[in-house]
């Protein structure tokens, strides 16, 4: 569904990505993890075909995003990503159906039927109460909610969240993520999901992907990959790592910030 090869990038006067190959099966719900400013969002963007690689390539179901047209990738792929400041008085009816431009005629009009599919997307997260507010005066975990009902109203297969539970009581973290789970399930869809946390990450995800210095440095079910190693290697914590007695998940403790002078020693052992 989703392959990147030898995919490579960096902003000026800085590498983020190095040669990362992974490839995501269609239904798979893989979290992506690693430090702040390692690279998850970057990845993202790179397959959702809103950069462009500096080397290597993604293909989206075979073929290569750099080449879709930007409709016909957003028909594909609908990214939740770190937002922009709502626009003065847009509605979250009015926002969540700004998601339908994929499906959106070359003159930009509204088709038939998108108006079911937002009002479908404003459902899934629990908001329709809110659709005639405005986005700009909810808070923050509200608005988070509202653009995922944006990514949703997409209607694309392959769904990348960027940190999707940010700004989101606990209540609405589980709720957001079990939703994710569901619709999955319900609409065969593929997702990519940055998480920071590693406990919902081996619970809700089939597979944990973590990157750190740009490369891919571990990648498996959460019963492989959820270790005291990938605590300290990856996350620079010094943790201890059990099983959830009663759905059988990995359980991380985190304990303490590993310091500069093991985190040093780390760096020897990744590779
Ligand atoms: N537009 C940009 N211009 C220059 N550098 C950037 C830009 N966007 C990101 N970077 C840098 O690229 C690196 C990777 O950023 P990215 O947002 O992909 O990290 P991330 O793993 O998603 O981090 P976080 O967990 O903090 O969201 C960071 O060092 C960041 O400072």
């Amino acid at each position: 569904m989703v392959r990147a090869e030898g995919l490579s990038f960096g902003y000026p006067g800085r590498t983020v990505l190095r040669g990362v190959d992974l490839a995501v099966r269609a239904g798979e719900l893989v979290a992506l993890i690693g430090l702040n400013g390692c690279g998850k969002s970057t990845f993202l963007k790179l397959a959702a075909g809103l950069l462009t690689p500096s080397a290597g390539r993604v293909l989206l179901e075979g073929d290569d995003v750099a080449r879709l047209s930007r409709r016909t990738a957003a028909r594909r792929v609908a990214l939740l990503h770190q937002a922009a400041p709502p626009v003065p008085g847009l509605t979250v009816r009015q926002l969540v159906r700004q998601g339908r431009y994929a499906a959106r005629g070359p003159l930009g009009m509204l088709r038939e039927g998108d108006d079911e599919v937002t009002s479908r997307a404003l459902a899934d997260v629990g908001v329709t109460g809110w659709a005639d507010r405005p986005v700009d005066a909810l808070s923050g975990g509200e608005r988070q909610r509202v653009r995922l009902a944006m990514a949703l109203a997409q209607d694309a297969r392959l769904l990348f969240l960027d940190e999707p539970t940010t700004y989101l009581d606990l209540r609405h973290q589980l709720e957001v993520l079990q939703t994710v789970v569901r619709l999955r399930a319900e609409r065969r869809l593929t997702v990519v999901m940055v998480l920071h946390d590693l406990n919902h990450a081996a619970r809700f995800a089939d597979r944990i992907v973590a990157l750190r210095d740009g490369r891919v440095a571990a990648d498996g079910a959460p019963a492989e990959v959820v270790t005291r190693r990938l605590l300290a290697e990856v996350l620079g914590v010094e943790g201890r790592v059990g099983i959830d007695g009663e759905g059988g998940w990995p359980v991380c403790y985190p304990d303490h910030p590993l310091d500069a002078f093991q985190l040093l020693r780390n760096e020897n052992h990744i590779h």
